[in-house]
């Protein structure tokens, strides 16, 4: 039997040393096995009941795929445009912060791998290696910066600035966390990781934030984490704060959490240039509704004048195959990379992104589709 390509055939060959399980259950169930409890539920765990986050996964099984038949599929293309640039696949590392609580290297690593693979990586403003650090560290990758709006705002503006300087190519403002959601696992274990200094690199290395502290880091890590405390969050932002940032860069700027048709309708009159449909992976608001339900209607109002892009809860092949027949021009991956870095460090995160990548080529291929422009409505039911 053949493999069809060279993705499909590197999956096969490097899963004979693979320390890393193929199924995402196992990935997870291995993660658990080798994680102490408050890093591994800081990752797995979701807000309040965890509702959102199985109605992110059912919301996927309410949509079936109708295989087409005799359609050659030899050869598939699997690219997407965004922003002027190519990418290989339409999968991008989503921002996750504070990766070093499952591996030390933590976002270096992750980043290392996702260049690798020629997959956009996120870095998220919670890093706890800097920017640079990371951007460094996928010097020939595709980077875009994720802002946490600081509610100094010239620390927000700073950090953007930062990014531009070192090679971000896009500034992703993630709009559904100016706090941290009730998160019932986190507060029974009372993990607080950045009282430890962790995910606050971005901090500790940025000259307005060091401005503001009567002694530098180095000398007074708890005054530095003080203030972090009291800055990280930003309740009080409006549409008419987006201005602010806008004026900062001239990088493409996409807003990350958005599940209201009417506030995708508020991006577009606020020039915006993308769109990520998300419920932090059922992190936030929990009772929300699940983004593969919320798609549609967004893409609808957006109308192809913007990327719409998806996260929460893809976990295989399929689940991208639907999110993009309903719209989404690209979806981003949360915790299955974080078990690959967990597992093995970036050899880890580059298994479970070929992994992924690999399904989605043989379920396109298997469905009758050889590229992503290929894939829409007509592919789906819903049940
Ligand atoms: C441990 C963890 C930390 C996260 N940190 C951030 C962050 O710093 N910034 C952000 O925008 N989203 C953050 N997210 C949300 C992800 O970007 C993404 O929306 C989510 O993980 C997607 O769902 P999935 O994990 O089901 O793939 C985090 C998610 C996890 C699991
Ligand atoms: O845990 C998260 O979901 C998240 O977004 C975050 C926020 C602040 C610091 C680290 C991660």
């Amino acid at each position: 039997m053949s493999y069809g390509n060279q993705v499909q055939f590197k999956v096969y060959k490097e899963q004979e040393h693979a320390v890393v399980p193929v199924s995402y259950e196992e990935l997870e169930a291995a993660a658990r096995k080798k994680l102490e409890n408050a890093p591994y539920h800081y990752v797995a765990a979701s807000a309040g009941g965890e509702e959102t986050a199985k109605a992110n996964r059912d919301g996927f099984y309410q949509w079936k795929i109708i295989p087409r038949m005799l359609r050659d599929t030899t050869k598939r293309d699997l690219s997407v445009e965004l922003f002027g640039q190519t990418l290989p696949y339409p999968v991008l590392c989503a921002p996750v912060g504070v990766q070093s609580i499952v591996h030390p290297e933590g976002e270096i690593a992750s980043a290392r791998a996702a260049a690798s693979m020629g997959v956009p990586f996120i870095s998220s403003t919670a890093s706890t290696h800097s920017l640079e650090k990371v951007a460094a560290a996928a010097e020939d990758g595709l980077k875009w910066y994720q802002l946490y709006w600081s509610s100094d705002r010239e620390i927000a503006a700073s950090m953007v600035q930062r990014a531009e300087k070192a090679g971000y190519k896009a500034i992703v403002i993630t709009l559904d966390t100016p706090m941290m959601a009730w998160r019932e696992k986190d507060i029974e274990n009372a993990y607080l990781p950045f009282l430890m200094g962790q995910g606050i690199g971005n901090y500790l290395e940025d000259p307005v934030f060091c401005s503001r502290l009567a002694k530098p880091p180095q000398e007074d890590l708890v005054g530095a984490v003080t203030y972090w405390s009291r800055v990280f969050g930003n309740p009080g932002l409006t549409w008419e704060d987006l201005q602010f940032i806008r004026m900062q860069t001239s990088l493409p700027i996409l807003l990350k959490g958005i599940l209201h048709p009417d506030d995708a309708k508020l991006a577009l009159e606020h020039g915006m240039d993308g769109i990520i449909v998300s419920n932090h992976g059922g992190r936030q608001v929990d009772g929300a509704i699940s983004t593969i339900e919320a798609l549609p209607e967004i893409c609808e109002v957006v109308n192809g004048e913007i990327p719409v892009l998806m996260d929460s809860g893809i976990r295989r092949g399929a689940d991208i195959v639907k999110a993009l027949a309903l719209g989404a021009k690209a979806i981003l991956v949360g915790r299955p990379y974080i078990y690959g870095l967990a597992l093995a460090g970036d050899a880890g995160v580059k298994q479970v992104l070929r992994n992924l990548i690999a399904d989605l080529d043989l379920t396109m291929a298997l469905s009758g589709k050889t590229s992503i422009k290929e894939l829409d409505r007509s592919l789906l039911k819903r049940m």
